[in-house]
């Protein structure tokens, strides 16, 4: 098997990455969406809502979104940035040792017409999935390749996928361990960039940086029946755990920023 496979899932291009122990990723080319992340171990850890769409219509429900330039409705643009909904292209792939990986790029002369005008920067984003026995590895660079500086916010929107929600431990995170007894949708600033998920199957360690941030999401009963690309009790069987730069960070020309991500 090669290490990277092109693919449709759904109705999407993807890149399918798989390492020579069995450990495997898919990304759609829209949004570099991660949308499966199964370890050597052969376990699917990533949900995916039944009821996603899966034609490049709107931005995926699972996975893991690339949230970028703004996240949620902080800001004038479009809630949680258009990184999510745009397509990207397959930039590099290659195979490190037992590790795969593929690079995903996003510039502007990529977006809708519309969305490169409301946003008028000059920017490469640059996504690295990687995978190797247990463990993923994302990193997303942020370059200003234009001529003056620009605010931006990021994230990686981890949905996990959990036989329980309620059986969910999260330490690292807040001074407390998070627990989710119904709807939670919280903020942590300045994280030390070191936790770990009880998922009642397994504990993963979640480690990040450059992200100073995590938001930890899930929308309860109440509000997943108000969401039409989640069937009624899906929140039951995941939680959002997403590293995040929630406070603009501004680049200069020339400059990037780099976040890590990994989860083992
Ligand atoms: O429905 P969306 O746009 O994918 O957002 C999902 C959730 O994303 C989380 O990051 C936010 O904290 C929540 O407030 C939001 O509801």
């Amino acid at each position: 098997m090669t290490h990277a496979t092109a693919i449709t899932f759904g109705q999407l291009p993807a890149i399918r990455i798989a390492a020579p122990d069995g450990a495997q990723a898919i990304v759609t080319l829209y949004g570099a969406h991660l949308v499966s992340w199964t370890g050597a171990d052969g376990g699917e850890r990533m949900f995916l809502s039944a009821n996603s769409a899966l034609d490049g219509g709107k931005a995926i429900r699972g996975g893991v979104p690339v949230i970028f330039p703004q996240f949620a409705e902080r800001g004038a643009g479009m809630r949680h940035g258009f990184a999510r909904v745009s397509t990207w292209e397959l930039a590099a792939s290659g195979l490190d040792g037992d590790t795969a990986w593929a690079e995903f790029l996003l510039a502007p002369r990529m977006l809708a017409e519309p969305v490169r005008q409301a946003w008028a920067h000059d920017f490469a984003l640059l996504l690295r999935v990687a995978v190797c026995a247990n463990a993923l590895s994302m990193t997303l660079t942020v370059r200003n390749a234009g001529g003056a500086s620009f605010p931006f916010s990021a994230a990686l929107h981890t949905y996990h996928l959990v036989p329980d929600v309620c059986a969910v431990r999260i330490e690292g995170i807040s001074s407390d361990e998070i627990s989710i007894i119904d709807k939670l949708d919280e903020v942590y600033q300045h994280v030390s960039g070191r936790a770990t998920l009880a998922t009642g199957e397994r504990t993963l360690l979640l480690e990040q940086s450059g992200f100073l941030d995590a938001v930890v999401w899930n929308p309860g009963a109440a509000d997943t029946a108000a969401l039409a690309d989640m069937a009624d009790d899906e929140y039951q069987r995941f939680v959002c755990i997403e590293p995040a730069l929630l406070e603009p960070h501004t680049l200069a020309p020339g400059e990037t920023w780099t976040g890590t991500y990994r989860v083992s």
